[in-house]
């Protein structure tokens, strides 16, 4: 790959960063290229529980900030640059993002969270080319992303706090600056060192050789039949003329689409001999891949279920890099079947394909084997072997509604010691991810005894105790469910404040205690019974005593993508549903519980705090 030369192309045009990261400015600088800096005034405020994935986010994130510069500068100069470049840079780790701390509080929890451990930063980049004609603002947009993996030694509290009062963190994603003191806390990397700093130079240029190398189909089209070319630049900066391949068809994970001025659209393809699919000539809709992606969407989540039913991600947590087809030996499938499930798993960001074979991405070591503390492998095979099959029913239970369809080919009951033992474990792993910040969302030292109702594994109860070093939990589940609790408790730290109690809430005495815990049960019910559990805690809760419910909140915008299946889980599972705040709020003050408060537990869970009144 030759470097200079496609920086070089870019010297011919009006470039942008539309960044204010003196590391971005200083990379690119070095590697050459010229450009003014036109800092994005974009909010970072999207909602990370609507993506997909980290990186999705950082490259939605790039993007509104290089499209807010653009939009800004066309509408200053009715010119605007060529090309503006955006970037974002994250850390992740057990499923969070971290950005930039807020204090050093904040600098604190991220570095904690760090420490001793891998994590992953992802760098998210925009390329938006623009185009002035007759005053209207034409872009298009080409993004992607890299995705280092940093290793931080086990660091102790003094050198985390004089790092902090160094004052470097301040400004970084996750709390630390690599290039700078930060790489003293940093053991290794794998990838690309510039990533990390904040801009993933080498996926920069391979890019670039991909866009201006080739000139892409719409341009041709566009020449053909527009009188002017909208993007001056491919043409002039083309190597290989007339080469009519198209460099998206080969996009690896980065998306190539087009903004409009007011609003982002992803760009059409040609239509059949080069015509837009009208054939008027006129510019057809925009190309819908998003739409396109959940119509395939079925298809990436039964790869990944697949795979973890074959053990994929088992074998190679153990014994990878391995090539195909000594997996396929492994996993006792076909090698040609193997090595068609591997690389999709590759395009979905789940394994990485090296000389020496397939390795699992980090994501899939911690979530997708099966034997990780978060993982998340029994909740896909609990998805395979139970949702899925629900699923099919979506559509009748949409034509009769969930009470109808509900008993017709409703939930079997959990009977099964392995079915329970999976349901137990697709529980488990969303609770470990989740239960800290349920356990934190409020300062709960004011209570010394809780039951956690329906509290399965105890995950939650773990967080608590963690938390609370005052505080005793009761976890009441039902006894099948509490027969198999052993196997979810860690060696070596167990506890004599957590105790498990069989019984069915419905039915049974509820245990004594100061705290009762609803986390993720109401949405389960319909609201007759929500009524008569509410009630029971209601009589056996004392006044002073509090209700700590955690759920997914339904908010009046449209809801978060994440929230989505979830309600849909429930039209087809059981008679359930979400609901929002004021319908929560209701339900608990008509039980007698007073100063209901909310406080968000991460993107896919909210927690609400009331305290039992005294009677009238
Ligand atoms: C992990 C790490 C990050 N960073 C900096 O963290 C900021 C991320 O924040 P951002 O939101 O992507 O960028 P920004 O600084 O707010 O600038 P902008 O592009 O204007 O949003 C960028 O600065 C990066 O260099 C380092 O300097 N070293 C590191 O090791």
């Amino acid at each position: 790959m030759v470097l200079s030369p496609v920086i070089g192309k870019l010297l011919q045009k009006r470039v942008v960063l539309a960044s204010a990261s003196p590391r971005r400015r200083e990379i690119l600088s070095h590697a050459g290229l010229r450009f003014e800096v036109v800092p994005s005034r974009f909010k970072e405020k999207l909602d990370k529980a609507s993506f997909p994935t980290p990186y999705a986010y950082a490259i939605e994130t790039a993007k509104q900030k290089a499209l807010e510069v653009a939009r800004r500068m066309h509408q200053k100069d009715l010119r605007a640059p060529d090309v503006v470049i955006g970037a974002d840079t994250i850390v992740t780790i057990g499923g969070l993002i971290l950005e930039k701390p807020v204090d050093k509080q904040d600098a604190y929890r991220m570095l904690s969270r760090l420490n001793g451990k891998e994590h992953s930063v992802f760098t998210g980049v925009a390329i938006v080319h623009c185009c002035t004609t007759d005053a209207q603002l034409d872009l298009e947009v080409s993004e992607f992303h890299e995705e280092t993996t940093v290793k931080f030694s086990e660091l102790s509290e003094e050198l985390l706090w004089e790092y902090i009062d160094s004052g470097e963190p301040m400004d970084k994603a996750g709390g630390y600056g690599i290039q700078a003191l930060g790489g003293m806390l940093v053991e290794h990397v794998r990838g690309d060192f510039l990533n990390v700093v904040g801009f993933p130079l080498n996926h920069f240029c391979k890019k670039l050789v991909e866009l201006y190398s080739l000139p892409r189909r719409e341009d041709l089209r566009r020449v053909k039949h527009d009188s002017i070319p909208p993007v001056d630049t491919f043409e002039n900066l083309s190597d290989v003329e007339g080469s009519g391949s198209d460099p998206a068809q080969g996009d690896d994970g980065g998306g190539h689409g087009r903004a409009e001025a007011d609003g982002d659209r992803t760009q059409a393809p040609a239509g059949p001999q080069g015509t837009d699919s009208h054939g008027t000539g006129e510019s057809p809709p925009p190309f819908p891949a998003g739409l396109l992606e959940l119509i395939d969407g079925f298809k990436a989540s039964k790869a990944l279920f697949v795979a973890c039913k074959l053990n994929v991600f088992d074998v190679l947590k153990v014994d990878g890099p391995l090539k195909a087809v000594d997996i396929a030996g492994k996993i006792d499938a076909s090698v040609c079947g193997t090595e068609r499930l591997l690389d999709v798993c590759v395009a979905l960001g789940l394994l990485e394909k090296t000389d020496r074979g397939y390795r699992n991405t980090e994501l899939a070591d911690v979530h997708l084997a099966s034997d990780g503390e978060y993982s998340l492998h029994s909740l896909a095979m609990h998805s395979n072997d139970h949702f899925w099959s629900l699923f099919t029913d979506l559509e009748l239970a949409v034509r009769e509604g969930a009470s109808a369809a509900f008993g017709r080919k409703a939930e079997e009951p959990v009977q099964s010691k392995h079915k329970t033992l999976q349901f137990m474990r697709a529980m488990h792993g969303f609770a470990m991810l989740t239960a800290r910040q349920v356990a934190t969302a409020f300062d709960l030292s004011q209570f010394t005894s809780a039951c956690d109702l329906g509290g399965c594994t105890g995950a939650l109860a773990r967080a608590l105790t963690q938390e609370y070093p005052r505080l005793k939990v009761t976890v009441f589940d039902l006894p099948e469910v509490i027969e198999h609790v052993t196997c979810f408790q860690p060696e070596g730290r167990r506890t004599d404040r957590i105790s498990f109690m069989p019984g069915d809430f419905f039915k049974d005495d509820l245990p004594e205690a100061d705290l009762y815990i609803l986390s993720r049960i109401l949405h389960e019910w319909p609201d007759d019974k929500v009524c008569e559990l509410l009630s029971r805690v209601s009589s056996r809760c004392k006044p002073g005593g509090g209700i700590l419910v955690a759920e997914k909140i339904l908010e009046d915008k449209p809801a978060a993508r994440g929230s989505l299946p979830a309600s849909l889980n429930l039209l087809v599972r059981t008679q359930g549903r979400e609901r929002g705040l004021p319908e929560y709020r209701g339900l608990l003050e008509r039980h007698g519980f007073r100063d209901v408060r909310l406080a968000h537990a991460g993107d896919r869970l909210d927690v609400m705090l009331g305290t039992r009144a005294s009677p009238p």
